[in-house]
């Protein structure tokens, strides 16, 4: 479980960090002056910590600058009452992640914690490049031994400590990021800061300010200075992935950077110096956009220090299997599940299908099968409609009226679709199991009185216009069959 650590005598922030967590699983461990806040440190090891930038006998800087020679990872948020300048500089100078200005915006520090949890996560699960059979929960493996596969991680090992730029090329789930990660931790920057942006995440304004950072005032709602991400981790690694979706103005702000380390924020006129790695991705064909003029070549040829082109799934011969295996094992953890095998048939099925959405659809796909098995064995009728459509178009079972799945709703899986969207980080559970209780009602109901609306009407105890509404809503229709619909 991630923790958060406080280190401030202001309870007022205490309390108001604590509220912001309060419905989150996220640890949070607090101390009120440098002493006990070294003990609780290494005691708890947190993954982030928000210290006090004026603290009783020893200022939060320099307790800083010894917390770094304990965890040089650890992202640090400053909480300052003062909104000078050179406290902020000198903050981000020694490596603090941000800072944040008293009085405190429970939906400011919300945000920027879990963005230092997630540089955290980034930073600190290793990759590893899948030798052996064994699979640790902590790291994230590289699965996959096929020639193609073998080349990329050799190329991995020869560009991961030069320090020059990687552009990683690969279609859309391909696992462009994990390489990204397996660079990182290879390189002598892996003590530094890792970060990821996803420039088609952000609108042209926002990957701006969000890698360049603003001033107050730069732009409406700026309303105080914003340190961009080439500032957080100077020192360290930065990875723009779908780096195809920038805008000009941002191209040539990166170009820039990659030629003299050097830019100003938005709306700052002071110039900023810093050494940052570049790893960039896409799925998109640069050369074509360079030739439309929609990417410039001279950032290409920057980005593009070093190329490694990650093959499709279905050109990786072999790996599909080691994945499954990978998958099946993850998901049985995962999801407190003992599903042993394949059928030959959908293994079959897998095989041939090209798989489009790659690693992650094949990801996907498995956990779904895995989630509405009902046995130790993954059956065709278990995988999605598109793997069956591909190979004989017309053949995903339909699901009558006397079948059971997942969709419908059965009280046997209740468990397991809380299970799928808790897992999933939603946040509307209660909607959607709702919806997942209906459904299942009314298809049965519906089931048991043939189709008959008014007699199912009737048995619910409802008039027939609310069960139009709520078979409209839900997407059920009767015809020979009863269908709950996707
Ligand atoms: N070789 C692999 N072994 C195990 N898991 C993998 C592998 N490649 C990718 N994955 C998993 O597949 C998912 C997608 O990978 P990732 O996000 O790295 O792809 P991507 O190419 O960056 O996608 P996008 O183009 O959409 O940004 C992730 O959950 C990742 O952990």
């Amino acid at each position: 479980m991630a923790s958060l650590l406080v280190i401030d005598d202001d309870r007022t922030v205490l309390l108001l960090v604590k509220k912001a967590f309060a419905d989150s699983d996220l640890e949070i461990h607090c101390a009120s002056d440098a002493e006990s806040g070294m003990v609780a440190l290494r005691e708890h090891k947190p993954d982030v910590l928000l210290l006090d930038i004026l603290l009783p006998e020893i200022s939060g800087m320099e307790l800083a600058r010894e917390i770094r020679t304990i965890d040089i990872r650890l992202p640090v948020i400053f909480i300052t009452a003062t909104n000078d300048s050179d406290t902020a500089i000198e903050a981000m100078k020694m490596g603090a992640y941000d800072y944040l200005l008293k009085p405190l915006d429970i939906r400011q520090v919300r945000t920027l914690v879990e963005r230092a949890l997630e540089t955290r996560r980034l930073m600190n699960s290793p990759v590893r490049l899948q030798e052996a059979e064994s699979d640790s929960e902590e790291s994230d493996v590289l699965v996959g031994r096929s020639p193609k596969m073998l080349e990329v991680y050799k190329q991995i090992g020869r560009v991961a400590a030069q320090d020059v730029t990687v552009l990683i090329r690969g279609e859309s789930g391909s696992g462009k990021e994990l390489i990204a990660r397996a660079l990182y931790q290879h390189s002598h920057r892996n003590g530094q800061c890792f970060m990821a942006v996803n420039c088609a995440a952000l609108t042209d304004t926002l990957l701006e300010s969000e890698l360049f950072g603003h001033e107050k005032g730069a732009f409406t709602g700026a309303d105080r200075r914003h340190i961009g991400r080439f500032e957080q981790c100077n020192g360290g690694t930065i990875f723009l992935d779908e780096v195809g979706d920038m805008s000009p103005a941002t191209q040539s702000k990166v170009l820039r950077l990659l030629q003299e380390q050097k830019f100003e924020r938005v709306g700052g006129h002071d110039t900023i110096s810093v050494d940052v790695r570049l790893i960039s991705a896409t799925n998109r064909d640069l050369e074509q956009m360079i030739e439309q003029n929609e990417f410039r070549l001279d950032l290409f040829h920057r980005l593009n220090g070093f190329e490694i082109q990650l093959p499709p799934l279905r050109e990786r011969s072999g790996d599909l299997k080691l994945l499954l295996d990978h998958f099946l094992k993850r998901f049985n953890t995962q999801l407190n599940k003992n599903i042993t095998s394949i059928s030959a048939e959908a293994l079959e099925l897998m095989e041939k299908y090209p798989w489009p959405g790659n690693i992650r659809e094949m990801q996907g796909a498995v956990r779904r099968a895995m989630l509405m098995a009902t046995g130790p064995t993954i059956v065709p009728e278990l995988l999605p409609k598109d793997i069956l459509e591909y190979l004989q178009p017309g053949s995903a079972p339909r699901r009558s009226a006397g079948s059971r799945s997942s969709d419908e709703g059965g009280s046997v899986d209740l468990a397991e679709f809380l299970d799928d969207r808790m897992s999933s980080g939603s946040e509307n559970v209660y909607q959607e199991s709702l919806q997942f209780m209906e459904r299942y009602l009314l298809t049965r109901v519906l089931r048991e009185t043939q189709g008959n609306q008014s007699k199912a009407a009737l048995r619910l105890g409802i008039t027939r216009g609310s069960l139009r509404n709520k078979m409209r809503e839900l997407g059920i229709q009767v015809g020979q069959v009863v269908e709950p619909g996707e």
